[in-house]
């Protein structure tokens, strides 16, 4: 059956998600409906998506029956409050990166997703990539020996993006493009907790983060690094190195190449035929349709436990 989707914001990515959702078979993904704080935009944005219903407030689509689950596409600051609203009216929530601008907007969003019983996604989409996946299975075979060090880099020149450099819009390095780093190292260290955290970094003009270079310290000897950058254009690859080799990912935020051991694998995105505003926009496919399995199985599951709690019901009242 078919997810129903509610898009929360008409803004860039919005857009390109809901360009990847419209392209995906009506079987599996429906976008039933987009609010905006202006009802003029939602409804411009509706017509361009065929999409049925258009809210002039997020308020409304949240309590829209009809939606299962929620895409939150607004600026960073208000993601949380979109989030809590669409987690207490019971809706599954697919965030956009960052979840939340600091730790304790992240706890109080998860902890309500855990009293709700409903499922909370922050909009990492790297991790669904096929390079990614190849990534990760590199590593569990061991081909390039025991870890010793992971490194990534992310920078882009973002003067032209408003939000990018704007204290209101929480813009820094960190927040944008830091996370991606930071994400890649989790992924590489597992549930490692660095033992150790050191930094340092630039400040930009407009006094959120410009360029930050992070250390971090791992048990057993093991260490990670990333540069994030809002001013400098770096090479945006990250590195895995081990006792046998090294396994490198090119445009580790939306990759499609990589190389492991001098031997490169391409992973061309899949080809919808549409235009984006963001690079290889047509692989969010990847992560629209881990969401739909997470809820798929999420209610097989529901069924499945309630059909064994039924038929312990009926065994039970079998003479
Ligand atoms: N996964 C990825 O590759 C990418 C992720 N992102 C993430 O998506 C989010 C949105 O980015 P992007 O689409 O570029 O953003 P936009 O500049 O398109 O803004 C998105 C929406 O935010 C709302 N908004 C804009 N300005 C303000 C403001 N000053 N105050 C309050 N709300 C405002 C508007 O919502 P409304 O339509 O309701 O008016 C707008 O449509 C960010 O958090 C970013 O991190 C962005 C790009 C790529
Ligand atoms: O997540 C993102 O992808 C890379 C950059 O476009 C950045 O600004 C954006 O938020």
């Amino acid at each position: 059956m078919a997810l129903r989707w509610g898009v929360v914001s008409a803004g860039l990515i919005a857009s390109d998600f809901t360009t990847v959702l419209s392209s995906l078979p009506p079987s599996e993904h429906q976008v039933v409906a987009v609010a905006a704080r202006d009802l003029n935009r939602a409804e411009e944005f509706a017509q361009k998506f065929n999409i049925p219903k258009a809210y002039g407030s997020y308020e409304e689509l949240a309590k829209d029956p009809n939606v299962e689950v929620a895409y939150i596409a607004t600026q960073h600051p208000q993601h949380k409050p979109a989030v809590l609203l669409c987690l207490a009216a019971g809706k599954a929530v697919l965030c956009e990166k960052p979840m939340g601008v600091n730790a304790a907007e992240v706890r109080e969003m998860v902890a309500k997703a855990r009293s709700q019983g409903v499922f909370l996604m922050e909009a990492i989409w790297s991790r669904f990539f096929p390079a990614m996946e190849a990534l990760r299975k590199v590593l569990v075979q061991g081909t390039i020996g025991d870890l010793r060090v992971a490194r990534a880099e992310f920078g882009f020149d973002l003067s032209p993006v408003p939000r990018a450099t704007d204290w209101n819009q929480a813009g820094g390095g960190l927040l944008d493009l830091g996370i991606y780093c930071v994400q890649f190292l989790s992924m590489i260290f597992g549930a490692q907790k660095p033992e150790k955290i050191s930094a340092v970094g630039r400040i930009h003009e407009t006094g959120v983060d410009d360029t930050v270079s992070v250390l971090l310290q791992y048990p057993g000897g093991v260490h990670g690094s990333f540069t994030c950058s809002i001013s400098s254009n770096l090479p945006n690859t990250a590195y895995v190195n081990g006792t046998k080799g090294m396994a490198q990912i090119q445009k580790l935020w939306a990759p499609t190449e990589l190389v492991v051991n001098g031997e490169r694998k391409e992973f061309p995105p899949p080809v919808l035929g549409k235009e984006y505003n963001f690079v290889n926009g047509s692989c969010m496919l990847y992560e629209a349709n881990h969401v739909r399995e997470c809820l798929r199985k999420g209610e097989e599951g529901q069924r499945a436990t309630l059909g064994l709690h039924l038929r312990g019901l009926l065994c039970s009242s079998l003479p």
